[in-house]
């Protein structure tokens, strides 16, 4: 299964594996555009066979980054870089998405910082200023507008970065979110959910939404309420979720193979949702049980991408799939 095809609206993906997203903190002039880095980083993994290639966290503005050196997608400047970038991952074979993010608290840049509470992440991090409704409009304006530009730069699919505590997640979780006006107890979801009316607007492509499926704390979030997120966000028109867990408080992960698949399956089948699995997912044997055991839908590879960027190659041999090679190769493949 894992070199089947799968479609999601009118993009079909030649197989199951995703290049999870990851920060390169690789931009040069710290304006949040595409560097050199980029093109050759991402272009090589296509070449690698990968069906869907994921971007790293995308900021929607300046102060929503995770670091100075993020990828930006907060001023139509930044368009032309990033469709280089879909043009040379289309050339090579694969599907190109973009994940869209705001750091929240976890932002590093300089200036102020914004979060749905004035809860700081830690002791090292900044006390967030807690956002007024003018700041809540503007943010989710500014997804959606980077939800037009990703359209306008060729991207296929389009992920909303609600996990790993930075903002969307801060205003999920009650341990982040202390709010009591329209945006805080039982209504935490709000905010996600305006987010997506507002992308849905712009953009009617593969909608895909990241999020952590478990808080690792006592008075956090579990794939339990996760499960109830998932439903309104199938309803609200996401294609798929993909399952990752942790980073909202500091807290210890025990991180082992397949770690977080329990969580995507869980989803997959109480929210009737289609899955992407994540963490410590290394072999071709590993992703071939996730599938075929209806654990989830795609497979997300991050660390192993990294190092291999071949890992399509390498998972096909390991399943004794002969897996086409780009043109050039064919004599070594
Ligand atoms: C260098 C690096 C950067 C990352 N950046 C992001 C990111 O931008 N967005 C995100 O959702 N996850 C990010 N992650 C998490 C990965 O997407 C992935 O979920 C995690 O590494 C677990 O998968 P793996 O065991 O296959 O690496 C990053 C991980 C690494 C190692």
């Amino acid at each position: 299964m894992l070199f089947s095809p799968y479609t999601i609206r009118d993009v079909t993906f030649k197989n199951r594996i995703v290049m999870s997203p990851m920060c390169m903190y690789a931009c040069d002039r710290e304006d949040g555009t595409v560097h050199n880095w980029h093109l050759v980083h991402y272009a090589t993994r296509a070449v690698g066979q990968v069906g869907l290639i994921i971007v790293e966290a995308t900021a929607v503005t300046p102060q929503g980054r995770i670091s100075a050196r993020d990828l930006g997608i907060w001023d139509d400047n930044h368009i032309d870089g990033l469709r280089t970038l879909t043009t040379l991952v289309h050339e090579q074979g694969a599907n190109i998405g973009i994940q869209l993010a705001h750091a929240g608290r976890k932002a590093t840049v300089s200036g102020e910082i914004i979060a749905p509470s004035p809860i700081p992440f830690d002791e090292t991090m900044r006390t967030p200023k807690e956002m007024t409704k003018a700041d809540i409009e503007e943010t989710i304006h500014a997804f959606q507008q980077g939800a037009r530009r990703a359209k306008e730069a060729g991207f296929d699919v389009i992920e909303i970065h609600a996990a790993h505590g930075y903002l969307i997640n801060e205003f999920l979780s009650p341990l982040t979110n202390k709010r009591t006006d329209e945006y805080g107890g039982e209504n935490r979801y709000r905010f996600l959910s305006e987010i997506i009316e507002a992308v849905k607007e712009v953009w009617n492509g593969p909608l895909f939404v990241r999020i952590s499926a478990h808080d690792y704390h006592p008075d956090g979030l579990t794939v339990k309420d996760y499960v109830e997120y998932a439903k309104q966000m199938k309803a609200q028109g996401v294609d798929l979720i993909d399952v990752s867990s942790g980073a909202v408080v500091p807290a210890k992960i025990d991180a082992y193979p397949g770690y977080q698949v329990p969580f995507a399956e869980t989803i997959r089948r109480e929210a009737n949702v289609p899955t992407g699995a994540v963490g410590l997912i290394t072999s071709g044997l590993q992703a071939e049980e996730i599938l075929r055991n209806g654990r989830a839908d795609l497979i997300f590879i991050g660390r192993e991408l990294l190092r291999n960027p071949y890992w399509p190659k390498t998972a096909s041999s390991e399943l004794g799939i002969s897996l086409e090679a780009p043109k050039p190769y064919v004599r070594g493949w």
